[in-house]
């Protein structure tokens, strides 16, 4: 059984989604970064096998808290969650004990107003005096305050979008990804209180000792995976004449690596791209005299 040190914890502990959205994809990340785990019994602690580093699986809603408390060291959160806690201590007087420390390129949603279809929307304004149905009651004042807006605040747990139709609020605040959960409940969205995403939350001040080396290490790794994780090494062969047609026509601003192919007069070349080849790009360069061409995913990069 882990222990719940907090100071003397010489391993690193790590919070991420049980299950959910985030859960899967924040394992597939932490796996890039050359992790994997012993999943104990209860299946809510998984030792880390090829590092001293731990994970803990809980509600995301937990992470910020667990953080605060030391319970754990990092978390892979929404930045929604987070800028919620983080509003909510502030108001309360608290001081902030945790912060974004990396947006992570997964979980994109943005958290919107929406009004019902039938309302021309004229601009925040028109939501003075009216009720506002969230789950984030924290961003949406702050919100409403930057807007000079004086509205009234609903809090729901869940299932924001239907309290129009059930009469509890004129509007509401909540996530949007597709947009087809709006749809379905007649409402538009008319303004974005925040543009969130997954991200690496940590505490405020660097972690120290044993544990700021491991996550130093982690960081490292995690801008490694991030940086390759849309990148393709792109390879063919061409004759020299054609490199003036063929450079112009790569899908990146980076310099190409070109070789001698032993043997003969031809070149081969290499060039990292930062995201992926379409098809048309490829045939364009074959036009221009590239044989051989060969795409491939970079699974690791160390500046
Ligand atoms: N369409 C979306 N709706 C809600 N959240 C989204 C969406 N797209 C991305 N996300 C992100 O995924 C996070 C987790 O969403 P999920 O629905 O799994 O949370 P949850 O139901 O609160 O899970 P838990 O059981 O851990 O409390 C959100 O906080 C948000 O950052
Ligand atoms: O724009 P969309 O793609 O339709 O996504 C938005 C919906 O997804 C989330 O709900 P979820 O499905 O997680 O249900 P819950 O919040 O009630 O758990 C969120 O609270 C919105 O209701
Ligand atoms: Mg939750």
């Amino acid at each position: 059984m882990p222990t719940n040190g907090r100071a003397e914890r010489e391993r690193l502990r790590i919070a991420i989604q049980k299950s959910g959205r985030l859960a899967e994809p924040a394992r597939t990340l932490l796996s890039a970064c050359g992790l994997d785990w012993r999943v104990q019994g209860d299946r809510l602690f998984c030792h880390g096998e090829s590092l001293p580093v731990d994970l803990l699986l809980v509600r995301d809603d937990d992470i910020p808290g667990l953080i605060a408390d030391q319970v754990c060291d990092l978390g892979f959160v929404g930045r929604n969650v987070l800028a919620e806690q983080d509003g909510e201590r502030r108001a309360s007087g608290q001081p902030s004990a945790f912060r974004e420390w990396r947006a992570l390129g997964f979980g994109a949603c943005r958290l919107a107003l929406a009004v019902p279809d039938g309302w021309q929307w004229t601009g925040p304004g028109q939501l003075a005096g009216r009720r506002i149905a969230t789950s984030y009651p924290v961003l949406l004042r702050e919100w409403l305050a930057r807007e000079g807006v004086d509205a009234d605040v609903v809090r729901l747990s869940g299932s924001v979008e239907i309290a129009p139709r059930l009469g509890q609020a004129d509007a509401v605040c909540d996530l949007v990804s597709s947009g087809a959960t709006l749809a379905a409940n007649q409402l538009k969205p008319v303004a974005t209180v925040l543009e969130s995403e997954a991200v690496l939350a940590g505490p405020v001040e660097p972690l120290e000792g044993v544990r700021g080396e491991l996550a130093g290490l982690l960081l490292r790794r995690l801008d490694g995976a991030l940086q390759v994780r849309n990148t393709r090494l792109l390879m063919f062969q061409a004759s020299r004449d054609a490199l003036p047609d063929l450079l112009p026509l790569l899908p990146t601003s980076q310099t190409p690596t070109v070789m001698p192919v032993e043997g003969g007069d031809r070149l081969a070349l290499q060039a990292l791209c930062g995201s992926a080849v379409t098809w048309q790009q490829l045939e364009a360069l074959k036009r221009a005299g590239a044989s051989g061409l060969m795409v491939l995913p970079v699974e690791g990069m160390l500046a």
